[in-house]
């Protein structure tokens, strides 16, 4: 299983997503720049946090027309498996591949701290190592993470079954507490907590480990190899 890990002028958590598959699966990782314009070799997208271009307008208004945007709507299409990861996240929203937007936090400032989520949904392919309603702890490090949608769109997401995390104790003033969502098919998923940052007890948590095996026994189960569950 071969992944990519975008790189935009500003991204600063791309070490981490490259390190994280690096240490948790191994499997092939590569970075790849927003003026790419090929992503037929990768089976997994990794939109990785920062502050793309300076978070100018809005936080991923700028970077969600990068050339290699397009090419992640095709992947997206195609069922490819794709995770935005806080600013990837708020890329994702912005080029319209998941429903809804990212707000300034209620505080109005910049939050970085540990958050404890409830999986909800355990049958992304993102999160299938998880148990539903498991407590996890991963750290946040935002500042326009407010999740919000229009109540016709919030119907949907809860009808598709589309919220993905949840927030125990609310951090930035999110819709249902909303910290992760994915498309209706679930092979597009965004969140703006950092499972990359939670990959190993001496980060404070191990608990993002498992998105990482998850993408990848979806992968196997797909293409018909053994898990590594
Ligand atoms: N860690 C991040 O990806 C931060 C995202 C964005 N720059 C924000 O502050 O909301």
């Amino acid at each position: 299983m071969k992944f990519a890990v975008l790189v935009f002028p500003g991204s600063n958590c791309d070490i981490d997503c490259y390190k994280a598959v690096e240490e948790t699966i191994g499997e092939p990782v590569d970075y790849v720049w927003h003026t790419a314009t090929d992503l037929s070799a990768y089976d997994c997208i990794l939109v990785p946090g920062g502050f793309s271009y300076g978070d100018y307008l809005r936080c991923g208004a700028i970077s969600r027309f990068a050339p290699v945007m397009n090419e992640v709507a095709k992947a997206a299409e195609a069922g490819k498996f794709i995770l935005g990861i806080c600013n990837g996240f708020q890329i994702l929203t912005e080029a319209g591949l998941l429903p809804g937007a990212l707000l300034r936090n209620n505080s109005m400032k910049f939050r970085c701290h540990d958050t404890s989520l409830k999986v909800v949904n355990n049958k992304t392919p993102f999160t299938t190592d998880y148990s539903e309603g498991e407590e996890i702890i991963i750290p946040i490090a935002h500042g326009e993470g407010n999740y919000y949608c229009d109540d016709e769109t919030f119907t949907r997401l809860k009808q598709n079954d589309q919220i993905v995390f949840t927030y125990s104790n609310n951090p930035n003033g999110s819709l249902a507490d909303i910290a992760g969502i994915c498309n209706e098919q679930g092979n597009v998923v965004g969140m703006m907590p950092h499972p990359e940052r939670a990959v190993n007890s001496l980060l404070g948590s191990e608990d993002g480990k498992r998105m990482f095996t998850s993408i990848l026994n979806a992968w196997r189960d797909i293409h018909g190899a053994a898990s590594v569950r």
